[in-house]
């Protein structure tokens, strides 16, 4: 189903949002499926990641973010579907290398010292880089001679970031990165994250809760509900593909001046209205109109299992598009 963008073309097809990279995208994912069981986790997923981005991976509990992100690091094998990463469809060591993942239980040796931890890292990984990760350790306060099971788990966290960025990896998975972390540690996290980006040209994939600091350092955006991606590209461009309404509308029937556009959530207290739509033309109506922020967007996106999905360009695989 094609959506309109706000410059009136459809969402499917090619506008000046459109990014022309020259690299295969860090992530692909055509007519991806995971089941558990009988029970889908994660099902016809198409999208892509252009590589370089910070895009962030959000969505209720259990809407299948983990499960994607361990699908992209080769944790888990796809039930169906194909999730290339920079255009390699297959596991392999090569591929393996150019991934890090960092999971919510953060895998480490309690019984290694963190010392021990990055010599593992050291002798798993190729492309490692000692400098990057004894650095981030050292600013932490934490001595490279204390043991792993001795540490709090935001210091865990940090050795895990550690022995992720040190592998250098190109697509780097994190799964709710700062959920343990001080306040003043997600800060110094978030400019690491930015700086690797501008200097290395990492892609990063992350699942955040935390929708107010993700503004300030993503400018990529992967929404699940249900096990479905509902939207998927840009920040900038899914923001303008909304336009928030709050009033009585003009005639008798307020509903009736949404209805050719495709609503989103809409509450009603007394006789007044607030919706979050996609305009698909000029609305009717004397409305209030003002473009969503972040939040208003993810909050009404994660409150409806079944909205249809909107995918802006650069992050769309079209259909009859040969698989690379
Ligand atoms: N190993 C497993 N066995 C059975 N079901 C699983 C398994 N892993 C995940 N699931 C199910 O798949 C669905 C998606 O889970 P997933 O962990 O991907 O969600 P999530 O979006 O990461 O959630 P959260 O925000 O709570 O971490 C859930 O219904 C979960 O119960």
């Amino acid at each position: 189903m094609n959506h309109s963008l706000p410059d009136g073309s459809p969402a499917g097809q090619a506008t000046h949002y459109a990014v022309q990279e020259p690299d295969p995208p860090a992530l692909e994912a055509r007519g991806v499926g995971r089941r558990f069981g009988r029970s889908w986790a994660l099902r016809d997923c198409d999208f892509r990641l252009p590589a370089g981005r910070i895009c962030a991976l959000v969505g209720p509990n259990g809407a299948g973010k983990t499960t994607l992100l361990s699908l992209a690091a080769d944790v888990l094998e796809p039930t169906c579907g194909t999730l290339s990463v920079f255009g390699d469809s297959h596991k392999s060591p090569a591929r393996r290398n150019r991934v890090a993942f960092v999971g919510q239980s953060k895998p480490l040796y309690p019984g290694f010292t963190v010392g021990e931890m990055l010599r593992v890292g050291r002798e798993m990984n190729p492309g490692w880089d000692q400098g990057t990760a004894e650095q981030l350790v050292r600013q932490g306060d934490i001595p490279l001679r204390a043991k792993v099971g001795h540490l709090s788990g935001g210091q865990r966290t940090r050795v895990a970031l550690a022995l992720a960025l040190g592998k250098r990896p190109r697509l780097l998975l994190l799964d709710e990165p700062m959920s343990d972390l001080d306040p003043r540690v997600r800060h110094e996290i978030t400019a690491l994250l930015m700086s690797e980006v501008a200097e290395h040209g990492t892609t990063v994939l992350m699942s955040t809760h935390m929708v107010s600091e993700m503004d300030t350092v993503c400018d990529y955006l992967v929404t699940i509900t249900g096990g479905r991606v509902r939207l998927a590209g840009e920040i900038d461009a899914l923001l303008a593909a909304h336009t928030v309404l709050s009033g009585h509308g003009q005639g008798q029937n307020p509903s009736a001046e949404l209805l050719p556009h495709t609503v989103v959530s809409c509450d009603r207290s007394g006789g007044h209205v607030t919706a979050l739509v996609r305009p698909e033309g000029p609305v009717a109506g004397k409305w209030i109109q003002h473009r969503p922020h972040l939040e208003e967007l993810l909050i009404a996106y994660l409150g409806v299992p079944d909205i249809p999905h909107l995918i802006t360009p650069s992050a769309r695989i079209d259909a009859g598009e040969d698989a690379a």
